[in-house]
């Protein structure tokens, strides 16, 4: 942030939707080439303020380079890298090739190629669209503070039962009947910070992100559905979001008893996509349609918004 002539002007700039496709060949390997999609967003806070006073360009960092330096470091990366190391590569690479840049942010979205497997064989060099999307943010400054933030978008749940919205207020605007009975679909939004607060700290040994990612996504959905043959009881989007997220940080505190907890917070946004009984009736017929928990008319328009956010509280120690 910088004061002139009376003004407070705060200022970064980047590239947004940075698409690169890096494939890992791996001829006469078991497992078959790699492919990750990514659209990757730089930005940098750098001192260019001549730049916005007077259109002096000569510290500006221009987007375009930023895009290239996309493409070189995907090229220089010839092992396979986890999206969040290539966030703080990037990173890394801006805060130290540039005197004037003194926070980059980076953030990448990945597209969901999974391998497919044909007649119970993966394929080696085949892939198919899946759904849920694997979101990352690094925020590196220049004295090595580090913020590393993972998560998922977009991951669909649905349950048939287990589900019920009892007890809650009710006023004279209050139609919405109590139950014990009702189906639960949400899209899953959950981010998580990774307690590695310096760049410092970032495990020497690659920390294996990618395998994280599918840890906590798997402590999620369990979370949600319960044991496979009987479910889990869910009284509010409310509690099953707050379980989900407990869950995440317990696990998390199991294996890293006597070491620094890794999750450091998890976020979570759960729409409550409604799905709403159907009943028809005409003057002359008073039940073509009778709801027994069988015919619904799904909406997502309107739909709730529950989200929370869940981190540990400081030990009084
Ligand atoms: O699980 C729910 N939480 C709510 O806050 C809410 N509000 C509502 O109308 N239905 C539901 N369901």
């Amino acid at each position: 942030m910088a004061t002139e002539g009376g003004y407070k002007l705060e200022q970064q700039h980047g590239k947004s939707r940075v698409r690169v496709s890096r494939v890992w060949r791996r001829p006469g390997s078991d497992g078959g080439d790699l492919v990750v999609e990514w659209s990757v967003g730089v930005s940098l806070l750098s001192d260019c303020l001549p730049a916005y006073l007077s259109g002096d360009n000569s510290s500006i960092v221009a987007t375009d380079t930023m895009k290239n330096t996309v493409y070189a470091k995907a090229k220089e990366c010839t092992e396979v890298v986890s999206m969040e190391s290539f966030a703080i590569i990037l990173a890394k690479h801006f805060i130290t090739f540039y005197p004037q840049v003194t926070t980059a942010i980076v953030n990448i979205v990945e597209k969901p190629w999974e391998r497919v497997t044909l007649d119970g064989q993966p394929h080696v060099h085949g892939f198919k669209l899946g759904s849920e999307k694997h979101v990352t943010e690094v925020t590196l400054k220049k004295c090595g503070a580090l913020s590393l933030i993972a998560g998922v978008q977009g991951l669909a749940l649905l349950k048939t039962t287990q589900s019920g919205f009892e007890g809650f207020v009710r006023d004279r605007y209050t139609i919405l009947p109590d139950t014990r009975e009702r189906m639960l679909a949400t899209e899953v939004a959950a981010s998580w910070r990774y307690q590695f607060e310096n760049i410092s700290n970032i495990p020497a040994k690659p920390f294996c992100f990618s395998q994280r990612y599918q840890e906590v996504k798997k402590v999620l959905v369990d979370t949600f559905f319960g044991p496979p043959n009987v479910g889990v009881y869910s009284p509010s989007v409310q509690n099953t979001l707050y379980l989900m997220a407990k869950a995440v940080l317990d696990r998390y505190l199991c294996w890293t008893v006597s070491r620094f907890h890794d999750i450091a917070f998890v976020q979570l946004n759960m729409p409550n996509l409604h799905f709403l009984p159907v009943n028809l009736s005409s003057k002359d017929n008073p039940s073509i349609v009778k709801f027994a928990d069988d015919v619904f008319l799904p909406t997502d328009e309107p739909h709730g918004t529950i989200q929370a956010t869940l981190s540990r509280a400081r030990s009084k120690l």
